[in-house]
């Protein structure tokens, strides 16, 4: 390149870049490009309706990597504090007239969003399965719901209602809601764009502006999403993206007293320090959505033999679906005690020939997430768990990649205080284990710190109501899994999170109320 100074050379590689990266819209064709360039693509910020890097000096770049092959395809700017200063202010610059936009106007531009998407899906799709290690027909559908996103709230707006009451004949009253102003957005690395947008669609859509940050792990959606903000006109400023980790980048947005709100997905953990470094700034508000370690209950009447191959594929997309990286994904099983022993047989082999021989199951996301899983597989072995499928020694997939490959593991005999019975390992990996009766499987499934979501397999309708209202979840789905609509009100209990987002819900997140009264 003819350029010695690294930042200059990154900013020539971005600039070198752009068009290609937008040309590649099949594994092939992005792949090729990326074997044939002799350093990494260089992903940059959207600040002010532009792409560029951050200008501080200070600024180190972090290498984001294939999941599937384990090599350096991307490289992406650790963005300092004062540059994310600098990109709160263009969101409150912003704020002052997006705010003051019609619905009518709003709606318009997220309805252009969710048609460039559209338009750009497979492109989308390609280069979110090469960043996060997911197979691309799950990166599609992915794309699919951030269309939604987009779509669905420049819908909602439009029929937004504020109803107004008459107190006692002696005052009128009602809801006045405006946009709670410029928000922090994180987002994790798991459904990248899905959730990046789950955030910036009612953001925008409210009369907000934003901040947003998505995982250092998987940073390209979100760069190419500046893109299309740029390309469908949206006005500078009023969404901005910054790339870099967590500690620097992600810990100055939250903080600034210049961020009115936060709506943060990822790790109960991250979210206990967000929640801390924010405690003084009360004004603030926070949306957190985090871990879960959710249960699947399987009673008997769910697997008579019309019900059984419903019962399997649903647990088990459940648990392995996008390699089990989902917070929603079932990864205890509960069994009733008649039943066990049938339907651990059954979903072994149905989990083998539906992800194991297809092959449908990705890479898990980064070197110390594999690291993570496999931590709790070697824990497991240690504790003389049985493994029906998977184990602790399978680094490579079939074509002998290098890659983050963990084969899906399927564990019986795992004690109730293991810790692979208790935390969030967010893999290809499932415990199952019996329960006597309804009380007892209660019982079990709410014995967590977590409370994100739950799914229960009967065909006994009564049961299904019992049950599911005595599920400590946010979420329970009855012969189901992960069917959504926008509306509902989505998020957890207990250590998964505080605040519902969704429809209405993400309308309480991202307006302040205030009650007005009028002399009747
Ligand atoms: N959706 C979910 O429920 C997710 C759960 N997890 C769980 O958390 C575990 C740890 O994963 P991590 O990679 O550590 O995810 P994380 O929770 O640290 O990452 C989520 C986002 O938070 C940002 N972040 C990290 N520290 C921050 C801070 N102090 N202030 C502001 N932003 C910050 C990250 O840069 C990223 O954009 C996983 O193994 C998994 O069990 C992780 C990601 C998503
Ligand atoms: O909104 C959904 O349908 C799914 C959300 C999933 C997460 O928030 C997650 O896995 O973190």
């Amino acid at each position: 390149m003819g350029n010695t100074n690294p930042t200059d050379c990154k900013r020539q590689v971005l600039i070198d870049c752009a068009d290609t990266i937008w040309s590649c819209d099949t594994i092939d064709k992005a792949t090729t490009f990326i074997r044939s360039m002799d350093t990494p693509i260089c992903l940059s910020n959207y600040v002010s309706g532009e792409l560029q890097l951050p200008s501080s000096a200070s600024t180190t770049f972090i290498n984001s990597v294939e999941p599937k092959t384990g090599a350096i395809f991307a490289t992406l700017p650790c963005t300092q504090p004062s540059d994310v200063e600098e990109a709160i202010r263009q969101a409150r610059t912003a704020f002052k007239t997006w705010s003051k936009t019609t619905r009518v106007e709003r709606s318009g531009h997220l309805r252009r969003m969710s048609e460039l998407l559209r338009a750009h899906r497979e492109l989308f799709a390609v280069w979110e399965s090469i960043d996060q290690g997911k197979t691309l027909e799950r990166a599609r559908i992915e794309v699919d719901r951030a269309i939604s996103n987009f779509s669905y709230f420049s819908t909602y707006i439009l029929h937004e209602q504020t109803a107004a009451r008459m107190v006692d004949g002696v005052a009128l009253t009602y809801e006045h809601r405006s946009p709670a102003g410029v928000f922090a957005l994180i987002s994790p690395w798991n459904m990248p764009l899905y959730l990046l947008t789950w955030k910036i669609a009612p953001c925008l859509a409210f009369g907000c502006t934003a901040v947003a940050k998505p995982s250092e792990v998987t940073s390209m959606s979100a760069y190419l999403l500046g893109v299309l903000f740029q390309k469908a006109g949206l006005p500078g400023g009023v969404v901005n993206i910054v790339l870099g980790d967590g500690p620097t980048t992600g810990q100055a947005l939250v903080t600034s007293p210049l961020i009115d709100g936060v709506s943060f997905t990822g790790g109960t953990q991250t979210g206990i320090a967000i929640r801390q470094a924010t405690a003084h700034q009360i004004r603030k508000h926070l949306s957190l959505e985090l871990g879960g370690k959710n249960p699947t209950l399987v009673f008997a009447d769910s697997m008579t033999s019309s019900k059984r191959e419903a019962t399997i594929r649903i647990a088990a997309s459940a648990a392995f679906e996008n390699q089990g990286e989902i917070c929603l994904c079932g990864s205890r099983i509960y069994v009733e005690r008649s039943v066990y022993g049938e339907f651990v047989l059954k979903f072994t082999e149905h989990v083998r020939k539906k992800y194991v021989l297809r092959e449908t199951v990705g890479a898990v996301a980064s070197l110390q997430h594999y690291n993570k899983i496999r931590g709790y597989l070697r824990q497991a072995a240690s504790e003389n768990a049985t493994f029906h499928l998977g184990g602790v020694s399978d680094p490579q997939d079939k074509a002998g990649n290098q890659g983050y490959w963990i084969a899906p593991a399927i564990l019986t005999d795992v004690a109730r205080e293991s810790v692979v019975q208790t935390d969030e390992i967010f893999g290809p990996v499932v415990t199952i284990t019996p329960f006597e009766n309804e009380e007892h499987a209660v019982e079990l499934s709410n014995d967590s710190q977590y409370g994100l979501a739950a799914i229960v397999l009967t065909a006994d309708g009564a049961r299904m109501r019992r049950v599911g209202e005595q599920m400590e979840a946010g979420l329970v789905w009855v012969n189901c899994w992960l069917v959504r609509e926008l509306g509902t009100p989505f998020g957890g209990m207990k250590n998964s999170g505080t605040g519902r987002e969704g429809g209405d819900y993400s309308r309480d997140v991202f307006t302040v109320v205030r009650t007005l009264h009028l002399p009747a």
